[in-house]
């Protein structure tokens, strides 16, 4: 497989992360955040976006996948590890890379929102809103991208590219 051309520049990211950090510090004025980072996709951008946003924030992790080794979801959510902490009661923020098929956030959402937390909401940096298989709607998109498969900044292609520091598309 080769990478055919770049999409999103570091400096593209870099600003759009600023745009959503924003976002989400002037949504939750005087709140506390729990953030949610959707190993191992999200791992860089919820690192950066963290970083960005100046409220009080408890960061946890969830891994899952259902892509494994393939470029087509298996449909099947496997838990790799769940949450460390409580989040009852709590402002709590889905951060994921992108949201294709919308599968994975479709049962996180429902296995999260059980938890009775005060809000839940999700921020995903590429929506492919052409692929969905279930009704899900992030609360802050950053790029709206085709029907590509996508490598880089955290996001692989059998487990390769995630160090890219750009965001391209695979052939
Ligand atoms: O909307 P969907 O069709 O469910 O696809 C999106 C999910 O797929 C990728 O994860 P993957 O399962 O490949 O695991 P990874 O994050 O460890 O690469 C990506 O990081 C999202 O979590
Ligand atoms: O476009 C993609 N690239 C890598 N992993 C993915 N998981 C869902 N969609 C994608
Ligand atoms: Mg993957």
């Amino acid at each position: 497989m080769d990478i055919s051309k770049v999409m999103f520049s570091k400096e593209q990211i870099h600003n759009k992360v600023l745009e959503l950090a924003g976002k989400i510090q002037k949504d939750y004025e005087g709140e506390h955040v729990f953030v949610i980072g959707i190993l191992k996709g999200a791992c860089v951008f919820v690192s950066d976006l963290i970083r960005e946003i100046d409220l009080p924030i408890t960061l946890d992790f969830m891994s899952v996948s259902s892509y494994g080794m393939s470029t087509e979801s298996s449909g099947v959510v496997k838990i790799i590890k769940d949450l460390d902490m409580d989040i009852t009661g709590m402002n709590v923020i889905i951060v994921e890379d992108i949201i294709d098929t919308g599968l994975t956030l479709n049962y996180l959402r429902e296995y999260l929102g059980a938890r009775h937390v005060k809000s839940l909401k999700i921020c995903t940096l590429l929506d492919k809103p052409h692929r969905r298989k279930c009704d899900v709607v992030a609360d802050y998109v950053g790029f709206e991208i085709e029907d590509k498969f996508i490598v880089g900044y955290g996001i692989d292609c059998k487990e390769q590219y995630r160090n890219l520091p750009y965001i391209a598309a695979i052939d």
